[in-house]
C-alpha cells in the first residue's frame, strides 16, 4: 500500500509532500498487469479515443482504460479500492497508468465506477456511482444511518479489517514520511500491533446532533412524493452539506441512556404547541441549534450520569420548560443546561451558560482519578479506551516511581494525562492554549488532592526564547498535539532541551511520522538536527468504524 499525505497538514514542509508525489503516483499497482515500472512511469499519452464516451442511446459508457495518465473531470472510471487511506479514504489505482484516486466510502476489494469530482496536485478524487462487485470483509452494518451518515464510514466491514487497514496506514506513513527503513534492524520492533477496542458500540461519551430546516434524504427517498425534504430535522449533518441535516432517532456510537434522552427529544420538539423552532443558516432566524448529549458516572455509585445541553440563538428558558421537564424523568439525567450561542457560525460553545436543572457538571473517573466535565470541557470521548491509552502513556514514560521526576505535558486540555502521572512524579508543568480546559486542569488537580501539578494557557505554536524559563528541565516530556501536529519552533526547542524521553500522542499519523522524521532524523530545510531514537510507535484503536487513528510513539534521546 501507498500512504497518501494530506497534503494541507504538511504545508509548512513542501520538501515532504514533493518527495512524496513519486511514492503517490509512479508506484506499480499490486492487482494490475504491469510487467515493468517502466511501463507505469511513461510519459503522459493522449489516448486516441475520443473523450466523450457515450454509447449509442446517449447513455454514459464508463472508461475501462485509458492511456492518458489521469482521468478527467465528471469521466466515469472503473476501478477496486486497494486499501484505506488519509480520512477512511478508499485509495484505488487507474488501471494501466497506476495514477491514484482517492474515493469516499469504497472499501478495500469493492469493484465500482467512480466519477471523476476533483484533481488535487498528485491524484483524483470521486465519488462512487455505483458498487459492481462488493468489499472484502463484508458484514451487515447495525445502523440504519450507516451509507448516508457522516460518522461511520466502516461499519459494513468486518471490525478486524478496519483495524488492520488503520495498522498498515500507520506503518506505511512512519516509513514513508517518517522515512524510518524497514530494512533498519533498529526499526524492526518499532511498530507494534494495533490495540483494537473492545468495546465496538456505544463507546462515545459525547454526541452533538444539529437542528437545522432541512433534512436530507437518500435519492431514493427524495422520489418518494411522502417524504418532504424540507421537514425540520434533528441528527447529523449529511456529508458535504452545511445545511443539510439527516435525521437520526438513535446513534450506535452513544450510550443506551444518551439514545433514550435523544428519543424523548425526538418525540416532542416539533410539535407546534411547543414553538420551538430550528435555526436557519441561510435566514439565521430560529431558536434551537444543537443538542449535546454527554455521559460520565458518577464517582461514588459509578452508575452513569448525563448532561443534556441545549444550544440556542437566545435565551428564553421558558420554551425550554416542556422538554427540561420530559428529561428530568430519566434518573441518569443529573444537569440539564443551556447554552446561548448568537453567532451566526455552526459552533456549539455559548457566549453564556444557563443551568436550567441540576447540576453545571458531570464527573467522569479515569484511571483513579475523578474528573469534573463540564458542557464545553474537552474531555476523551472514549473514556474506556481513554484509559488503555493513558495507561500506554504511563508505560512509555517508564517513571522510576520515586517522585524524583519532572514531566512537561504539552497540549495538556484539562490536565488529564499529567494528573494521572502525578503520584508518581515530583512535578508536572502543563501547557494549553484554551483557558477554560486549565481552570478545568486546575479544578480537577484540587478535586484529587493533587498540589503537584502546574497549568500555565498558552499558545505552542507561538512560543519565544523565553518559552521554559517557568519549569526545570524534565525528564519526560508528553506531547498531545491536535491534528496539525507541532509546530516547528516547538520541534526546534524540544531538541534543544533535550529530554530524555518523549511520549508523542498523537491523532493523526501523518503528521506524528513528519514530527517523528524531525525529531530523529532532523532537516537540512529546517534547520533541525535530529537526536531522538524512536523506541516504539502503537496505534490505538479509540473509535471503531470511523477513520480515526490514535498512537502513542516513544522517543529516546540518543
Ligand atoms: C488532542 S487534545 C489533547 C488533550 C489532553 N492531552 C487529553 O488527553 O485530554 C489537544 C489539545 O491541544 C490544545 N491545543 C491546540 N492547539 C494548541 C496550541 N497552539 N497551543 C497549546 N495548546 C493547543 C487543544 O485545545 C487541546 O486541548
Amino acid at each position: 500500500m501507498t500512504a497518501i499525505i494530506p497534503t494541507i497538514t504538511l504545508r509548512h514542509l513542501p520538501h515532504l509532500t514533493t518527495k512524496l508525489q513519486p511514492l503517490l503516483t509512479l508506484k506499480p499497482p499490486r492487482h494490475h498487469r504491469y510487467s515493468s515500472l517502466n511501463a507505469v512511469v511513461s510519459p503522459i499519452e493522449h489516448s486516441n479515443e475520443p473523450e466523450s464516451t457515450n454509447d449509442s442511446k446517449g447513455n454514459k459508457k464508463v472508461m475501462k482504460s485509458s492511456r492518458r495518465l489521469f482521468p478527467k473531470r465528471g469521466e466515469e472510471v472503473e476501478l477496486v479500492c486497494e486499501s484505506l487511506a488519509f480520512k477512511g479514504k478508499g485509495l484505488c489505482k487507474v488501471e494501466e497508468t497506476g495514477y491514484v484516486v482517492m474515493c469516499d466510502r469504497a472499501l478495500p476489494g469493492e469493484r465500482f465506477v467512480g466519477r471523476v469530482t476533483r484533481k488535487k496536485n498528485n491524484y483524483s478524487e470521486v465519488t462512487k456511482v455505483k458498487t459492481l462487485s462488493p468489499h472484502n470483509d463484508m458484514v451487515e452494518a447495525p445502523c440504519e444511518y450507516a451509507s448516508h451518515c457522516g460518522g461511520c464510514k466502516t461499519q459494513s466491514l468486518l471490525y478486524e479489517a478496519q483495524v488492520r487497514a488503520k495498522e498498515e496506514q500507520v506503518r506505511d506513513l512512519v516509513v514513508h514520511v517518517g522515512k524510518f527503513s524497514l530494512k533498519d534492524p533498529e526499526f524492526e520492533n518499532v511498530m507494534k500491533p494495533i490495540v483494537p477496542c473492545d468495546m465496538q458500540f456505544h463507546y462515545r461519551n459525547k454526541m452533538e446532533f444539529s437542528f437545522g430546516t432541512k433534512r436530507w434524504l437518500p435519492k431514493e427517498q427524495l422520489l418518494d412524493k411522502s417524504q418532504d425534504a424540507n421537514f425540520y430535522s434533528l441528527g447529523l449533518h449529511a456529508p458535504g452539506f452545511f445545511d443539510k441535516i439527516l435525521n437520526v432517532d438513535k446513534c450506535f456510537l452513544q450510550s443506551e441512556p444518551a439514545n433514550k434522552v435523544l428519543a424523548a427529544v425526538q418525540e416532542c420538539w416539533r410539535d407546534p404547541e411547543l414553538g420551538l423552532s430550528p435555526y436557519d443558516c441561510h435566514s439565521h432566524a430560529g431558536f434551537f441549534k444543537h443538542l449535546m448529549i454527554r455521559i460520565g458516572r458518577d464517582v461514588e455509585t459509578r452508575l452513569p450520569q448525563l448532561m443534556v445541553n441545549f444550544v440556542t440563538s437566545s435565551y428564553k428558558p421558558e420554551l425550554l420548560k416542556p422538554l427540561v421537564d420530559k428529561l428530568t424523568v430519566f434518573p441518569e439525567v443529573v444537569s440539564i443546561v443551556n447554552n446561548i450561542n448568537t453567532s451566526v457560525g455552526n459552533t456549539s460553545v455559548g457566549e453564556q451558560e444557563y443551568t436550567l436543572y441540576g447540576k453545571a457538571t458531570i464527573t467522569e473517573i479515569l484511571r483513579g482519578l475523578a474528573f469534573e466535565i463540564s458542557a464545553n470541557s474537552f474531555f476523551q470521548t472514549n473514556a474506556h479506551q481513554a484509559e488503555i491509552l493513558y495507561k500506554l502513556v504511563e508505560e512509555c514514560a517508564g517513571l522510576k516511581g520515586d517522585g524524583s521526576e519532572i514531566v512537561l505535558d504539552l497540549f495538556c486540555g484539562t490536565g488529564t494525562i499529567g494528573l494521572t502521572l502525578a503520584k508518581k512524579v515530583k512535578h508536572v508543568y502543563g501547557y494549553e492554549v484554551v483557558p477554560e480546559a486549565i481552570s478545568d486542569a486546575r479544578r480537577n488537580a484540587k478535586l484529587n488532592g493533587l498540589d503537584n501539578a502546574t497549568f500555565i494557557q498558552g499558545d505552542l505554536n507561538k512560543i519565544s526564547d523565553s518559552f521554559g524559563k517557568e519549569f526545570p528541565k524534565p525528564d519526560i516530556v508528553i506531547s498531545d498535539p491536535n491534528r496539525p501536529g507541532m509546530h516547528t519552533n516547538l520541534i526546534k526547542y524540544l531538541l534543544k532541551l533535550k529530554a530524555p524521553r518523549i511520549v508523542y500522542v498523537s491523532c493523526n499519523p501523518a503528521t506524528c511520522a513528519r514530527d517523528l522524521d524531525y525529531l530523529c532524523h532532523g532537516s537540512v530545510e529546517q534547520k533541525l538536527e535530529g537526536c531522538y531514537r524512536l523506541k516504539s510507535v502503537q496505534p490505538v484503536d479509540m473509535f471503531p468504524h470511523t477513520p480515526h487513528i490514535e498512537c502513542v510513539c516513544l522517543l529516546e534521546l540518543r
